[in-house]
């Protein structure tokens, strides 16, 4: 309702009464603390995460993780994937006969005799220790190719799923708290499959080394490999202490990160745009800002602190350790219970165990943040699965539809109390025009959507032809519906396919011919440089914009555009000038020569030609009758209609 409308409560005043001053309960000073702005979703609860994330469960989810990008690879490309696997063992096969040959080589170069003659026995070693570093490197090449090749598909395929995902949900799935931002959050999760690719090969590559590594170092010497893992352990254990803190900062902050990026989506919105400035609102919105980014920012930076403590402590003990293993060789060595010669590949497999060592724990703890946002990714497409279309819809197909009914409907969203709709009856026939009326918030938008088959009823049912709309299969049954809704769209597409939403009929010329005739649009089409060519993406680079009465023809001329029958028209004018909207409503009678048509609007005079008037009061069906009837009737709506007569 307009802010100069006059008192509610006042029902059967015609005055415009002068501006309310504030009551005691709106002041500023006396209003009790604002909610807090925080992102609701239905993400695992952060608590419970943060009490999960021991090092055990971390252990064990890394496989999990790892498990989760093979399939996803598997999925899009299983002959590279197969390759990027032989190439790794491959690897792994050559590191360990590179490790025996430097053995067999150092062996045959230190022995007694002939400079030569040693030089000869070493040459065969030496050949393959030369070969095997060659085929690694050429191994490196291909997995880097193969890689290159799997990340864009993997990324690929996550977006697709995700689109066909949020596709497929009920719309009603938007009024759930936090729909909308989870998708965004599980979008950087697909975008973050790139990175879960790179980390998982890099797991399974030092895996690879380390098992090479491991093997020769077992062959040389038995105690070696418990001690050198016993070395690791004080690292290890760091190492994964470190990464377990930041996977906590990283759940803990998650909600709020969620929160910034949206808000910063919101600051810089090409539609809040105008309004950011004429209400320079900027300053009070980068102040929510800050407050938000100084909260992520003070968890982050003690988590820093915490983590540098572990890993200093874990780098202490490894030193430790590591002089321990050494030692251990020197022993081994000087003692004779080791050759020269395996003591010198002892050195080299030592720090290659090392360093694959180091590379699965940083690698794999690097997984666990990507993993945190494929956990976004995941719940998403479960979330949305819990939402798709068929699982509440049946699959029966209408040929065409002429009686569209409303029979005790009601619904109520999500979170809310009292229904938006509650027990409404309706009747619309092909050839009639139903027109809904009543104030803001009576449920008009709410009645059309589930007229139209896109809400599900709570309670009652609506019906075409007397088939309850639950048992269609929507995308079918949506082919019959011509919506235009309150809220303008604009797609990023060329005029035509704004008009045809992509789906030309078989008669198109004549169909677009008509479209634009009755909804005004070729007055805005003529005026466009390439016509019905000419992009209307604005937002991208060469498109163009059009104003919101232009818009909202364009948006008009796709309801006529679509052969269907059942013409939903939520404030079809509510842009137009006095010309353009005279033009529609002068051609509304004969839009509903074969099709049924339901108007929603506020002015009042548009519906005087309604063969039947619906006026709706918190969802109930307060009046029904012609425009004479309830004019006559001195209700709700003769005294709207009275209001709209003072102005
Ligand atoms: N997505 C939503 N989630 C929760 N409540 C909603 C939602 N959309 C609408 N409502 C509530 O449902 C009620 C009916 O809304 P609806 O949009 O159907 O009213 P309307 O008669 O079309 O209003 P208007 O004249 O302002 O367009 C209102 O109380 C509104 O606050």
């Amino acid at each position: 309702m307009p802010t100069d409308a006059p008192d509610p409560d006042d029902r059967t005043s015609t005055e415009i009464p002068a501006p309310r001053a504030p009551s005691p309960h709106e002041s500023l000073d006396d209003t009790p603390a604002d909610e807090e702005l925080r992102f609701v979703s239905s993400f695992a609860d952060t608590d419970a995460v943060l009490n999960k994330v021991t090092t055990r469960a971390m252990a064990t989810r890394l496989p999990r993780l790892i498990g989760t990008a093979l399939r996803l690879v598997w999925d899009v490309d299983r002959r590279a994937l197969l390759a990027l696997l032989a190439c790794q063992v491959a690897a792994g096969v050559l590191e360990a006969a590179g490790l025996l040959a430097t053995t067999a080589t150092i062996t045959a170069v230190i022995a007694s005799g002939d400079v030569l003659a040693r030089l000869r026995d070493a040459a065969p070693s030496l050949c393959l220790l030369a070969g095997a570093v060659g085929a690694r490197a050429g191994l490196g090449v291909a997995v880097v190719y193969l890689s290159q090749r799997l990340t864009p598909q993997i990324n690929r395929k996550a977006e697709a799923l995700l689109l066909e995902a949020i596709a497929s949900a009920e719309l009603e799935a938007y009024d759930h708290p936090g729909f909308v931002a989870e998708y965004d959050a599980a979008d950087r999760g697909a975008q973050s499959m790139r990175t879960l690719l790179t980390h998982s090969q890099d797991v399974i590559a030092a895996a690879a080394s380390f098992a090479a590594a491991a093997s020769v170092i077992t062959y040389l010497h038995p105690v070696l490999l418990p001690l050198l893992l016993l070395g690791a352990i004080p690292r290890g254990i760091a190492a994964v202490r470190a990464a377990r803190i930041e996977y906590q900062t990283s759940t803990e902050t998650q909600h709020e990160r969620v929160l910034l990026n949206n808000l910063r989506w919101q600051i810089a919105d090409e539609w809040r745009a105008n309004q950011l400035r004429a209400f320079t609102l900027a300053p009070h919105l980068l102040a929510v800002y800050e407050k938000h980014a100084d909260k992520v920012q003070r968890i982050t930076q003690a988590a820093a602190a915490r983590a540098a403590r572990v890993s200093i402590l874990g780098a202490l003990a490894g030193g430790a350790a590591a002089g321990l293993v050494w030692g251990a060789v020197v022993w081994l060595l000087a003692t004779h219970r080791m050759s020269v010669a395996a003591a010198g590949t002892a050195v080299i497999a030592l720090r290659t165990v090392s360093t694959s060592l180091g590379g699965i724990v940083g690698a794999g703890t690097s997984m666990y943040g990507t993993g945190l946002y494929m956990d976004n990714w995941q719940q998403f497409l479960d979330r949305a699965g819990g939402h798709r279309m068929e699982l509440r819809r049946g699959g029966d197909e209408l040929p065409k539809p002429r009686v569209f009914r409303a029979e005790g409907v009601g619904f109520t969203y999500q979170g809310r109390k009292k229904p938006a709709v509650d027990g409404v009856d309706l009747e619309v026939p092909v050839g009639k025009i139903v027109a809904l009326v009543g104030e803001n918030g009576s449920g008009k938008s709410t009645l059309a959507n589930l007229l139209t088959g896109l809400y599900m009823p709570t309670t009652g049912r609506v019906t075409w032809d007397g088939r309850d709309t639950r048992d269609l299969a929507p995308r079918a049954a949506w082919k019959h519906i011509c919506y235009l809704t309150q809220h303008v769209v604009h797609w990023p597409l060329v005029a035509r396919d704004n008009i045809t939403a992509g789906q030309p009929r078989a008669d198109h010329d004549a169909a677009m011919a008509r479209a634009l005739a009755a909804s005004g649009a070729d007055e805005v089409v003529d005026g466009l440089e390439h016509g019905l060519h000419t992009s209307l993406a604005h937002e991208f680079m060469g498109g163009t914009d059009l104003s919101g009465g232009q818009w909202q023809r364009i948006n008009l001329a796709r309801a006529y555009y679509r052969p269907g029958v059942l013409v939903v028209l939520d404030e079809p004018t509510s842009a137009l000038d006095p010309r353009a909207e005279h033009r529609i409503f002068k051609g509304l009678r004969e839009q509903a020569q074969d099709r049924a048509v339901v108007l929603v609007t506020h002015r009042l005079a548009n519906v005087a030609f309604a063969d039947e008037i619906v006026v709706l009061e918190h969802g109930r069906v307060r009046e029904r009758g012609t425009f004479d009837e309830l004019v006559k009737a001195e209700g709700l709506f003769a005294e709207l209609w009275q209001l709209q007569q003072d102005r």
